[in-house]
């Protein structure tokens, strides 16, 4: 058995009356996100994380920023494509383990949606994946309502 582990970060930017998604979910708040896709930021880093893994580069190599058939594309569908990328190479999910760093909205609430979602999309089970959130104590650009920031972990395994 093989067993790999890789890391996802990625940051967007933040825009009044932008839409904001988040793990495949719409919420309601004020400031959205800005990208070349929906800009699901928590998506982007498990992407990132599980490529990583897979040794397989990572979102924007595969999936062109500047490449107008991503333009406002839900990230569901570049997560199920990830997914199959690295399935191809034989590679199935361990777990996945996140932290979203937003000062608003509060994510908790949110956190069994999301879960639901992403382990729908990615074929794996609920309990496979972790979703935690903090703020940045008011510091930074997080800290000044400028952008989110996520970090992912993911632990992939083939026979
Ligand atoms: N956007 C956020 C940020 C944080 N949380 C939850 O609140 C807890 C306290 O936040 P700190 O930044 O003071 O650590 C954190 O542990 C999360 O449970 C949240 O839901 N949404
Ligand atoms: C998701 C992609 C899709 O074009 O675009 P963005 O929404 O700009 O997101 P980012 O994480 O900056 O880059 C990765 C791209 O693959």
């Amino acid at each position: 058995m093989k067993i790999r582990v890789g890391q996802g970060y990625d940051v967007h930017r933040q825009g009044k009356g932008e839409e904001l998604w988040l793990g495949g979910i719409k919420f309601e708040h004020t400031h959205g996100l800005i990208g070349h896709s929906d800009a699901d930021v928590l998506i982007h880093a498990i992407c990132d994380a599980i490529l990583g893994a897979a040794n397989m580069r990572d979102i924007g190599f595969h999936f062109a920023d500047t490449d107008p058939q991503y333009k406002g594309i839900d990230s569901k569908i570049l997560l199920k494509d990830v997914m199959e990328l690295v399935r191809k190479e034989g590679w199935e999910l361990g777990n996945i383990d996140c932290t979203i760093v937003a000062e608003k909205p509060k994510i908790n609430p949110h956190i069994p949606a999301m879960k639901n979602c992403l382990a729908d999309v990615m074929s794996v089970d609920e309990d496979d994946i972790s979703i935690k959130a903090t703020t940045s104590e008011r510091m930074g650009f997080v800290g000044r309502e400028e952008g989110m920031a996520v970090h992912a972990v993911a632990l992939i395994q083939k026979a």
